[in-house]
């Protein structure tokens, strides 16, 4: 094979589980293929995930907003005449994907050992595989490879989920109007924001859960209260029912369900499931090699690498969690690895995450119920946004922060917050667990007024 077609990493998929790897090993000297099937960088976090569904949230806390303004002293907007022009969202959406697309596309195309490639990549054995592109077929050959080929949304097995009006989280994002109403089948984080995105547009919605409550892993507290959030907002929140069937055509879904053995239905003009995701696989060439997976995704050692050496698998593909940020600090890991320098692969126990409801709920470290589950004796202190400054001034004082320590050391394990802000506020609780700080630690950092970061000294001051 000439040097042409010999890459010292090839790495298939460029999303936030590909790119970063491919960008840090270039950078080092390495000589990198990037394989993209899709429509730039970015992967599905991009295109159809995290910004797009943070871009429409924005307009419809706006639109939220405008209608609270009397409160605030600006009479004369109220939310239900404020109509909404979903074309300009939309617009808006596709300028600033592509406006992100290109900007990465420029950064990887400033490293020479760096070549990005369109198209779909197949392995054909251990260190080998073809790329289609561009209605080419190219064969090559690497001495490593990251799998990077991220998630595809789950259907359900049930009669109707195939109906063509039915659809997905990427129907979602493409959708072309605001919904009058909206059936979401799962609450999942997916679920949640999409609930709330829509009903804050002005759409009705019902939610449909399977579990008992919304937001499984979640803290319970917090998913419990957002639930009781969601309903006094308007949205119909069903737990702990079985999806039977999803009967009507293109306007009109009526969704059968039963709860308790009873039957029930609820209809709208768009129905979406959004009950999970499922490792991208199909296609990959994985037969051709040792490497193993089951329906929750690759198997894959502490170094990442699977079952076949020099091959390796991030992000969605390798199963929960699936977060864009955690893909990303699993690919440079997996770079540094290569590279042949320490690599801090991320863990689960300080692991930090945002779900955008509203409010939002950002998590870091473990839960109380998971803290016990490995072991350990912690208890919880807790803080509520009701009398915080910061909350009160932006019309926003409900929520609750809970701080999960350990009862020997006062060591803190898991921070959760349920409050608009909260996203911003999970860089400091990730690096509040990761390092192990105690109570004490957290209380003698000087928090500055009034901002929603006190509450984490103040609850770390009133602890018992
Ligand atoms: C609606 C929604 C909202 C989300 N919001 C958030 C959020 O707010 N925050 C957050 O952290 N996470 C969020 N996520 C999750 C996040 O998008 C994923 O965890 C993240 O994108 C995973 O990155 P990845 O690189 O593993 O996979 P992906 O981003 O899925 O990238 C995989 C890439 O591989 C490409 N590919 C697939 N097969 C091939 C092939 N054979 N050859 C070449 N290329 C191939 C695909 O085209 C794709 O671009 C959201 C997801 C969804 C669906
Ligand atoms: N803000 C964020 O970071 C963010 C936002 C969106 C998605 N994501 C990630 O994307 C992934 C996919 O999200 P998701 O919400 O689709 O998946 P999920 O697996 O997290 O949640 C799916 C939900 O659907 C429910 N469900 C499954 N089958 C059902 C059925 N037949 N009827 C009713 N309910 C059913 C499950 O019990 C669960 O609560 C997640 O791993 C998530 O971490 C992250």
């Amino acid at each position: 094979m000439s040097s042409d077609t010999r890459y010292d990493v090839l790495i298939i998929g460029g999303g936030p589980g590909g790119t970063p790897a491919a960008m840090a090993l270039a950078q080092a000297g390495k000589h990198v293929m990037l394989v993209e099937a899709g429509r730039g960088l970015g992967g599905t976090c991009l295109f159809e995930g995290c910004i797009p569904s943070k871009i429409f949230r924005e307009t419809a806390a706006r639109r939220r907003e405008l209608g609270r303004a009397a409160e605030f002293g600006l009479p004369g907007s109220d939310a239900n005449t404020v109509s909404v022009d979903w074309s300009v969202v939309q617009t808006r959406k596709h300028h600033i994907l592509n406006s992100r697309a290109q900007g990465a596309l420029a950064k990887a195309r400033e490293l020479p050992e760096l070549e990005v490639v369109f198209g779909r990549a197949r392995l054909t054995g251990p260190r080998t595989a073809v790329i289609e592109a561009a209605g080419e077929r190219r064969e090559v050959g690497f001495d490593n490879v990251i799998l990077a080929t991220g998630s595809v949304a789950s259907r359900l097995p049930i009669p109707g989920a195939d109906l063509p009006g039915v659809l997905d989280s990427r129907g979602l994002i493409e959708i072309g109007f605001v919904p009058r109403s909206l059936t979401l089948i799962g609450g999942g984080p997916i679920g949640v924001e999409m609930a709330q995105i829509f009903a804050m547009l002005g759409a009705r919605v019902t939610l449909l859960e399977a579990m008992p409550r919304i937001l499984g892993p979640v803290d319970d507290v917090l998913a419990n209260l957002l639930a009781e959030r969601l309903q006094v907002d308007g949205i119909d929140v069903q737990t702990g029912v079985s999806v039977e069937a999803i009967e009507g055509e293109e306007c009109r879904h009526v969704v059968r369900y039963t709860r308790d053995g009873k039957a029930y239905e609820v209809d709208a003009q768009v129905v979406a499931i959004v009950a999970g995701r499922h490792p991208n696989v199909d296609g990959l060439g994985l037969e051709t090699t040792a490497v193993q997976h089951d329906r929750h995704g690759i198997k894959v050692g502490e170094t990442l690498q699977t079952d076949e050496p020099g091959i390796y698998a991030t992000g969605d593909l390798v199963g929960n969690p699936m977060f864009a940020h955690w893909a990303t600090a699993q690919a440079l890991a997996v770079a540094r690895h290569l590279l042949g320098a320490p690599a801090a692969y991320p863990r689960p126990e300080y692991n930090s995450a945002v779900i955008f409801s509203y409010p939002e709920l950002g998590m870091a470290g473990l839960t109380a119920e998971a803290a016990r589950a490995a072991g350990l004796d912690v208890t919880v202190a807790e803080y509520d946004y009701r009398i915080d400054a910061r909350a009160q001034i932006s019309g926003d004082a409900f929520g609750r922060l809970r701080l999960v320590y350990r009862k020997d050391d006062r060591r803190v394990v898991g921070i959760h917050a349920l409050v608009e802000g909260a996203a911003d506020l999970m860089g400091e609780a990730e690096l509040i667990v990761r390092h192990g700080l105690t109570l004490e630690q957290v209380a003698e950092a000087i928090h500055p007024h009034p901002t929603l970061t006190e509450a984490f000294g103040l609850t770390a001051l009133g602890a018992r």
